[in-house]
């Protein structure tokens, strides 16, 4: 359908278009990416024009529209499984027929409102339940699809112009090289050039698989990054039953001994599950200078956890405690037991071994479990004995799955621990907001570590 429509595309009046391709954006031929569908003088301008980073602001205007002309602006993607992301933003011209979204705020009754540039992204919201965007393969782009649509009307009015634009993972000459070394099973990403690079180990959490695409990301800007599966992926392990920090030992060692890796040691990061694990490897294993931790725990959860005769029992918890909040969706912020009290003190990660820096990213709306307790409770332990005092970036309004910037917050998906659907927490634009300020953050403190010289660190390897 989509190569009919670009085949009859000049005879095509704007309402028959739309007919034609609606429901859902139609994937315009490649040659048409950059152009766009537009009836007299309406037409969208991206900047950058045709392609542009996932994790960077994208310019967008309309140009040739009326003087005040109501219209809506409906974003689209597809993410690889098919599944459709769409947000939509509802406008108007300013006195000259010129809308660009740098200036002109979203009004009331859209998927956002006020002055967002980066709303039609950030925004987007899955027609399927509990479903988040995550991006599989980093070789290939978003495709994002833009309609401007006649008025505010529900539905809308006629298509006035239409345009796609190519979200990227990978940079020019960022290289992508598949790790099967001893046990390891990882991806690495490599900056242009011959380095050697600041290393970066990255590991998210409960869900198995190999995410790579915050991995990639962070490789775009001069680091090198190992995206690291631990379980659930090829011959790795298909439970969460019990990590060996051996395994991740292997994975440090490599890092180390890479030619275009820059010692003495590596920095870690780690989101949710991952970043319990990053704590234990911080504490128990050398070559490591810089530990960044997104929304994680400073207790061992999901998983026994061993390292050579040494055993850490995972927090327990309490289904009991399981809430049912208003849309009906599991709240299990407060499952885990107090890793402060009783028994449940054999399950804190002995932070005070490591020989790091450490910086806790907090979503302060985290519904996964209770984040900002967890980096407190660190930070007292490492300066009750003694240790530099870590970095803590608080956010208030974000929940627990704090990605890299523009990715639309998810308020809800399938743990695959808890077996069902919970609630991550968050406000989607304080959400944003947050994602936006936490990749700086990172970005700064492993260069800040990294390339630095290493302070109060030792090349123990
Ligand atoms: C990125 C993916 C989804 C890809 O994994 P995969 O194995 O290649 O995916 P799969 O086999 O196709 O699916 C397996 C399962 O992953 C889920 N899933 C897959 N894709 C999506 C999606 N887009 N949105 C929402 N859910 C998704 C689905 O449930 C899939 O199962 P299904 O195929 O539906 O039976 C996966 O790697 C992943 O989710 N990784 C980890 C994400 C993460 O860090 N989650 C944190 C969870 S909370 C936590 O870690 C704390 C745990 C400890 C505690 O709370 O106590």
């Amino acid at each position: 359908m989509g190569q009919v429509a670009a085949l009859s595309l000049s005879r095509l009046s704007a309402r028959c278009w739309q007919r034609l391709l609606w429901p859902g954006p139609a994937r315009i031929p490649g040659g048409l990416a950059a152009r766009s569908l537009s009836s007299m003088a309406t037409s969208i301008r991206f900047s950058p024009a045709a392609r542009s980073l996932f994790d960077e602001p994208l310019g967008i205007a309309v140009q040739g529209l009326g003087p005040r002309q109501q219209v809506t602006l409906r974003a689209s993607l597809r993410d690889e499984a098919g599944e459709l992301f769409e947000a939509h933003g509802r406008y108007q011209a300013a006195d000259d027929g010129e809308l660009d979204l740098a200036r002109c705020p979203a009004l009331p009754g859209g998927s956002f409102s006020g002055l967002e540039p980066m709303g039609l992204l950030w925004a987007l919201q899955p027609r399927k339940p509990f479903w988040r965007l995550v991006k599989k393969d980093v070789q290939t782009p978003f495709r994002l699809q833009l309609e401007v649509l006649e008025g505010h009307g529900d539905p809308p009015g006629q298509l006035l112009a239409q345009a796609e634009h190519e979200r990227l993972f990978l940079r020019d000459g960022v290289r992508r090289v598949p790790v099967r070394e001893g046990r390891i099973r990882a991806t690495l990403f490599l900056p242009p050039g011959n380095g050697p690079f600041p290393g970066i180990i990255d590991l998210y959490g409960t869900g198995g698989g190999l995410p790579e695409y915050r991995a990639c990301l962070l490789a775009n800007y001069g680091f090198a990054v190992l995206a690291l599966a631990f379980y659930g992926y090829e011959d790795l392990p298909k439970e969460m039953k019990e990590f060996h920090l051996e395994y991740f030992e292997e994975a440090i060692n490599y890092m180390l001994k890479h030619t275009q890796v820059k010692g003495p040691g590596v920095g870690l990061l780690g989101f949710s599950k991952g970043g319990d694990l990053c704590l234990s490897m911080a504490s128990f294993l050398k070559g490591i200078t810089a530990t960044a931790v997104i929304n994680g725990s400073v207790a061992n959860v999901g998983a026994v956890l061993r390292y050579k005769d040494i055993t850490i029992p995972p927090l327990g918890a309490d289904a009991k405690r399981i809430k049912i909040n208003k849309s009906g969706i599991a709240d299990i912020v407060d499952v885990l037991n107090n890793p402060l009290e009783g028994p449940n003190r054999r399950s804190f990660i002995p932070l005070e071994k490591a020989e790091c820096r450490f910086l806790f990213i907090v979503g302060q709306d985290d519904h996964n479990w209770k984040s900002e307790f967890f980096a407190v409770e660190g930070s007292k332990h490492l300066q009750a004995h003694g240790k530099e005092k870590p970095e803590i970036v608080c956010y208030p309004g974000a929940g627990h799955y704090i990605e890299p910037p523009f990715f639309p917050m998810c308020a809800a998906s399938m743990h695959l621990l808890v077996g069902k659907p919970v609630m991550w927490g968050g406000e989607p634009k304080a959400h944003s907001e947050a994602q936006r300020d936490a990749w700086q953050q990172i970005q700064a403190f492993f260069h800040r570590h990294l390339n630095g010289k290493p302070s109060g660190t030792t090349n123990k390897l």
